[in-house]
């Protein structure tokens, strides 16, 4: 029988912790579709800085504009007086921190591998590896369903450390406040009625918390935490590391340095599901995570997401008879698919879904 091996790699932690040099599936190629050279740039001003309570309390005409310009040149943004206490965001880092550093034996409980062979796209490991000329990743991690509640697959919720399940779902009771404020932001914004945005997430609407560990690594200078991509759900909600820098985003052909700042920093950013249903009007920045040869760096990423059994598409009130559809119409269940299958090869989803231009001039020529 042919050697299947490749499909399972090890822990990166692990891997960390017993060689001097990565792997070659780990290094960059020579020709990398996004740019080769790992040293970002300074980002030319401040992470934009959304002052959330100001925003969802008095619709200040000033945030809502630094709003809009965050969103037009970088599609991220930091919130500020959010309403998450600092000591939920200090437990759940530590909490995470403590799971990372429970014995390999300990994870392998929440593993990501059914029967010591099928992927599954909760629990602890790494993304799946669909070939075996695949660049991997230099980063572990916890992946779980949190939404719907009644689908949550708690034998995969840790429950060393003691906390964790608690402080999970205390979290994300508080994350989800934070983005339906942020979607109503948007929704002024873009001049749709206030709760457009959030009416798009029913209760059967998926949340997955994904909880990212980067240990040290010998070759910064040849290795990726994670490859490029967008986000491929809606509005992302990312818990940084207060210490580690790592995550750089694209601009115009630039990969700038998201720094550490020396406080927990909640950082939004929009998705693929949001470019599609805006119609292309907000956009799902492409972004990466760089290592460090010295230092472990941990995130916490929530990621909002559509009921998998409707359809995605853009919004009735986003199209004009000047601004067809964009993009076509898919079940979400199979633009996830697709979204996986074309992050492996290092893609974008979004361009795959796009009518093509001259379809588009036809249909606005229509009466
Ligand atoms: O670790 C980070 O800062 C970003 C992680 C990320 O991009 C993701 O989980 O999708
Ligand atoms: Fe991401």
């Amino acid at each position: 029988m042919a050697d299947e091996s490749w499909r399972l790699p090890s822990s990166v932690q692990q891997l960390a912790a017993s060689t001097q040099e990565p792997p070659r599936q780990y290094l960059l190629r020579e020709q990398e579709p996004l740019g080769g050279n790992l040293a970002g740039t300074e980002m030319p001003e401040p992470i934009p800085t959304i002052d959330l309570g100001l925003l969802s309390a008095s619709n200040d005409a000033e945030e809502a504009a630094k709003l809009r310009s965050a969103l037009q040149t970088w599609g991220f943004f930091k919130v500020s007086n959010h309403g998450m206490e600092t000591s939920l965001m200090d437990s759940v880092m530590t909490t995470s921190r403590d799971f990372f550093r429970l014995p390999l034996e300990e994870k392998r409980k929440y593993s990501n591998i059914i029967d010591g062979k099928h992927f599954q796209m909760e629990g602890y490991g790494t993304d799946q590896v669909k070939t075996q000329d695949q660049r991997l990743d230099w980063s572990d991690r916890l992946h779980l369903k949190v939404e719907p509640e009644d689908e949550r697959n708690l034998a995969l919720w840790p429950i060393h450390p003691k906390s964790f399940r608690d402080d999970l779902h205390e979290y994300t009771l508080r994350s989800k406040r934070i983005k339906d404020d942020v979607l109503r932001a948007m929704a002024k914004l873009l001049e749709l009625d206030e709760d457009c945005l959030v009416n798009q997430f029913s209760d059967r609407a998926l949340t997955f918390a994904r909880f990212n560990y980067y240990p040290p690594c010998p070759r910064p200078d040849l290795v990726l935490g994670i490859k490029p991509h967008s986000d491929v759900y809606a509005l992302t909600v990312l818990l940084m590391d207060k210490d580690v820098a790592g995550l750089q985003f694209l601009r115009d052909g630039t990969w700038y340095n998201v720094p550490a700042v020396s406080n927990y920093t909640l950082l939004i950013n929009v998705g693929v599901t949001m470019e599609i249903m805006t119609n292309g009007i907000l956009k799902g920045p492409v972004h990466r995570v760089v290592t460090n040869s010295e230092k472990e760096r941990i995130s916490v990423a929530v990621f909002y997401g559509l009921d998998p059994e409707r359809e995605i598409g853009p919004i009735a009130q986003m199209l004009t008879e000047d601004r067809p559809a964009r993009y076509r119409k898919m079940k979400v269940k199979d633009f996830l698919a697709a979204h996986f299958e074309h992050f492996s090869r290092g893609e974008r989803v979004v361009d795959s879904l796009r009518i093509r231009s001259r379809f588009l001039h036809a249909c606005a020529g229509k009466t």
